[in-house]
């Protein structure tokens, strides 16, 4: 069976967010999800937005939303976002001591599932818990600020998520988010990825939707 295409979603964290509409709109016919960095200062210190700037973003465009929880608490906030319209909703599994239980209830919301790992989690812990989601998101760099430099170390995780997809039979997507760009992806893709995050190389591009393009070309596996 063939790998399904490539994944790009841009992330909106490196967008101008005076103006999400038309940052959203000017991905659209390129980027196949949008990305959501939801940041609540206690995961994470920064702070973005949070679910009522979700909603409304929602009424904007009809690009799928993969929303991107780090924050303390998802147990109480990711079923929302299902409720929001998201696509897909992905939550720490740092913040999540029961990272199924969550799982099921965002499906049950219509959602799919993700469960994401950041720089100093391994990824063998959470590989039996995978046939309960539909995306694992590995963090190429420490989760908090865009355009940080990536972090290559990271693709063994992803090359032990892929061998153990791929042996399994299970339809899940493998993301990476952090440091994606015409120079990274590649060897992300080569590693295994199959859904590639990408700010700061989309929305300080002259034109974004022509950057989402060639990321994409980039991402492609022989
Ligand atoms: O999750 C994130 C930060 O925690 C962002 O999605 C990520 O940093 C993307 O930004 P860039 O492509 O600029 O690295």
């Amino acid at each position: 069976m063939s790998a399904p295409p490539p994944v790009v979603a841009p992330s909106i964290l490196a967008a101008d967010f005076s103006r999400l509409a038309e940052e959203a709109r000017a991905v659209e016919g390129a980027a196949d999800w949008l990305h959501i960095d939801v940041m609540d200062n206690h995961f994470v210190p920064n702070l973005t937005i949070g679910l009522p700037v979700v909603t409304s973003l929602r009424a904007a465009t009809d690009l799928p939303f993969d929303v991107h929880l780090m924050i303390a608490d998802p147990r109480r906030w990711a079923p929302g976002y299902a409720d929001a319209g998201a696509y897909n909703v992905t939550f720490h599994a740092e913040a999540s001591d029961n990272p199924v239980s969550l799982a099921k209830d965002l499906r049950a919301a219509g959602a799919k599932a993700g469960l994401a790992i950041d720089r100093d989690t391994p990824v063998e812990p959470y590989l039996e818990l995978l046939p309960h989601f539909d995306t694992l998101l590995i963090m190429t760099i420490k989760a908090g600020f865009g355009g940080q430099k990536f972090i290559p170390a990271m693709l063994d995780k992803v090359a032990a998520a892929r061998r153990h997809v791929d042996a399994g039979h299970l339809e899940l997507r493998i993301e990476v988010d952090g440091g994606i760009a015409e120079d990274t992806i590649a060897q992300a893709a080569e590693a295994g990825a199959d859904a590639f995050v990408a700010g700061t190389a989309v929305y300080s591009a002259a034109d974004p939707a022509e950057a989402v393009r060639r990321l994409k070309t980039l991402a492609r596996r022989p």
